[in-house]
């Protein structure tokens, strides 16, 4: 059967991931307008009207701007846990209650024979999560918006045979940079944002023979480049020793204004 994906959006002006495993598809996050998520939609030909539900994986702005809305307009179910759900309640309008999905971090969910589990990471939200997706045989994982890569999210994420990984900013791109001081330390601590070289220092420890493709997720537009992401991953990969062959592990580009191609994770 198979697990599809394609990222939509990534970044801080929005986020949304489309997961499809036979006749399930969820959505990971809606952080953009509904307009905007159904332009997006088209160009991968996804119809709203298929999806099964939207799981969040925190409340900030950039995760769940047009949550409500498509929840409304295609009746989808919003699955988020207490305290996501107490957070983002001001800002989601109306939703009715068959379509409150509330579940406890680190509760399994199975959609038909894809298993779906929640892990918590750390970040400055209310109860913030990454996703795994699980059919037996291949593995997805999604980590964005995490300060630090704790020992659980690493076991939570590590027999994974796709990553989405965030890889935010170069630190001494974003030290120099234009934000406020407080707005960088916040990025910088450990309720903040991975940077590349923390991407590529915790991938140097995940890397098992099972990762194939690691999915470089939720860069700056001001402190990073995509290109600069991929060498600052792979050269803290192989300054920790973890050196690998193009045939054996790739690491692929998200985007912040069009979809990446859609990727079956079963694929070498
Ligand atoms: N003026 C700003 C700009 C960004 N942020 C937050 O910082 C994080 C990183 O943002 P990037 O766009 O550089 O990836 C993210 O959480 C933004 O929301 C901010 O608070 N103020």
């Amino acid at each position: 059967m198979g697990i599809y994906f394609t990222v939509l959006s990534s970044g801080s002006t929005g986020n949304a991931t489309v997961i499809q495993h036979g006749g399930t598809s969820l959505m990971i996050d809606a952080g953009l307008s509904a307009k905007r998520l159904e332009a997006l939609f088209l160009e991968r030909e996804i119809s709203g009207t298929e999806l099964d539900g939207i799981l969040v994986t925190h409340e900030h702005s950039d995760h769940i701007k047009g949550l409500g809305a498509m929840s409304r307009k295609y009746n989808l179910p919003i699955y988020a846990n207490t305290n996501t759900w107490a957070a983002l309640e001001k800002s989601v309008g109306a939703i009715p209650e068959e379509n409150r999905r509330v579940f406890e971090t680190g509760e399994k969910h199975d959609f038909g024979s894809l298993r779906v589990e929640s892990f918590g990471i750390s970040h400055d939200a209310a109860e913030p999560v990454g996703y795994t997706f699980d059919d037996g045989s291949e593995k997805l994982s999604v980590a964005t918006d995490l300060g630090y890569m704790s020992d659980k999210v690493r076991d939570a994420i590590s027999d994974s045979d796709v990553l989405v990984l965030e890889a935010n900013h170069d630190v001494e791109l974003l030290r120099m940079g234009r934000y406020p001081w407080n707005t960088k330390r916040r990025i910088l601590s450990d309720i903040g944002h991975l940077s590349n070289e923390a991407a590529g220092a915790a991938l140097s420890e995940l890397m098992n023979g099972r990762i194939k493709r690691t999915y470089l997720a939720h860069l700056s537009r001001d402190h990073n480049m995509m290109d600069l992401a991929k060498m600052s991953v792979r050269d803290a990969m192989e300054s920790r020793g973890c050196f690998y062959r193009d045939h054996e592990f790739k690491l692929c580009d998200t985007y912040y204004d069009r979809p990446t191609p859609w990727d079956r994770v079963g694929e070498p």
